[in-house]
């Protein structure tokens, strides 16, 4: 395998792309530590802050996808782009890259785009079924497509669109600042606590946020009971302003960063059914209640949702349906039946694709992975 290979990483926005490539980078570090990563994407600062909590080097740049009500608005979009794909071609001569991994995100269109120009190796990452509109731009651009789902929409399985999963990342091992209030967190929690995480995904989720708050009024016993719940920026102050009223052992932030050492820790899972949380909770075998969000495009939460509930491998609540007395009724079924949890346990299990970042990895470093089986339990 070449060695010191220049590999930037392109897109972000939400956790949902930013963090498989996050996901990819270490295991990038991991195989060659010679590797050379930069990430590329935006100047919001969910991106800037992740990446530097996670120690990657961040370049951003100016993207936004062409949009406008006027012609002189949509004409300022499109010179937008223009600058946009000029300042990639620069980072990837600068950074003298040899391979560009978009993960989504409008920001990934101008690398590789670039790369392409640039006769640089380039893939794209679709987490999801239903491919977001820059993807489905850059799947006819990029040399090599990596989906997670056998049906990915107008990405079928053939030599260059490689079927991999959502890549997952590992818990952080070398804690920064930040994660080290998570990791108090775990080291508040009794071996024999039932630690429930509640979560909206990147943003959180009003609509859990209150069943929840309801569901936990109600609770009669929650001496054995830890709440680990990512709140989502908006409803920080009051959901933590809920807890203090009460006495339920809990931890709520708008977000967690070492979220993967949470996971591992919680016996289940209440959350949206995006794809990296859905991967994520297949990988770790995790018994969960899944709320998808009902308006994420083609509403494709659903699917993912339904995909496992018609399995068992999780119990699906529509968000129409969704109060305190339903999830209440959900949590307690689950809470005291052990033998249904770890049938579920084992039914996500079955269904996790676990080498996802493995296998990008491989490919980013010079290997064929097309022949790989990666639907193998780790
Ligand atoms: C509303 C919407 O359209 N959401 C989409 C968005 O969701 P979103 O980014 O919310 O969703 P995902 O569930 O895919 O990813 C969230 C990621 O953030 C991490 N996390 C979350 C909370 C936290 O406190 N700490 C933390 O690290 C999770 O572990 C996960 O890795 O992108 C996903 C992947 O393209 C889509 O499937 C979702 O449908």
């Amino acid at each position: 395998m070449p060695k010191n290979r220049h590999v930037i990483i392109a897109g972000g926005k939400t956790g949902g792309h930013l963090f498989p490539g996050i996901a990819v980078a270490q295991a990038l570090m991991e195989k060659d530590p010679s590797t050379k990563i930069l990430f590329v994407g935006t100047s919001a600062p969910f991106e800037t802050d992740t990446l530097a909590r996670y120690g990657f080097a961040h370049k951003s740049i100016i993207a936004r996808p062409i949009k406008g009500k006027n012609i002189f608005a949509k004409a300022w979009s499109a010179s937008l782009v223009g600058i946009s794909l000029f300042q990639a071609l620069v980072i990837i001569i600068a950074f003298r890259t040899d391979f560009i991994l978009g993960v989504g995100g409008f920001s990934s269109f101008a690398l590789v785009l670039g790369g392409r120009i640039l006769f640089r190796d380039t893939a794209i990452h679709e987490q999801n079924a239903f491919p977001g509109m820059t993807n489905r731009m850059l799947s006819k651009i990029a040399r090599t497509r990596f989906i997670s789902f056998k049906e990915t929409k107008g990405m079928p399985e053939n030599e260059t669109t490689l079927l991999v999963g959502n890549p997952v990342r590992r818990p952080l091992s070398t804690p920064l600042e930040n994660i080290k209030s998570d990791d108090s967190i775990l080291n508040q929690i009794n071996a024999d606590d039932f630690l429930i995480l509640v979560t909206g995904g990147s943003q959180g989720a009003a609509s859990i946020n209150r069943a929840f708050t309801d569901a936990a009024a109600m609770m009669k016993d929650t001496r054995q009971l830890f709440i680990i719940h990512q709140t989502g920026k908006n409803a920080e102050a009051q959901i933590q302003q809920f807890y203090a009223t009460g006495d339920i052992r809990h931890k709520a932030a708008a977000f967690f960063y070492d979220m993967p050492a949470i996971q591992d820790r919680a016996d289940l899972v209440i959350s949206r059914a995006g794809a990296g949380t859905v991967s994520e909770l297949c990988i770790k075998a995790k018994p969960a209640i899944l709320v998808p969000y009902p308006y994420a495009a083609d509403d494709h939460q659903t699917a993912n949702a339904r995909f496992l509930a018609d399995q068992g491998a999780c119990i699906m609540i529509a968000d129409k349906d969704l109060t305190g007395e339903t999830l209440l009724a959900a949590i307690e079924d689950l809470q005291h039946d052990t033998n249904k949890r770890s049938r579920m346990a084992d039914t996500m299990k079955a269904l996790a694709m676990p080498h996802g970042a493995d296998l990008i990895a491989d490919r980013i470093l010079g290997g064929n992975i097309s022949k790989k089986e990666n639907n193998v339990s780790a």
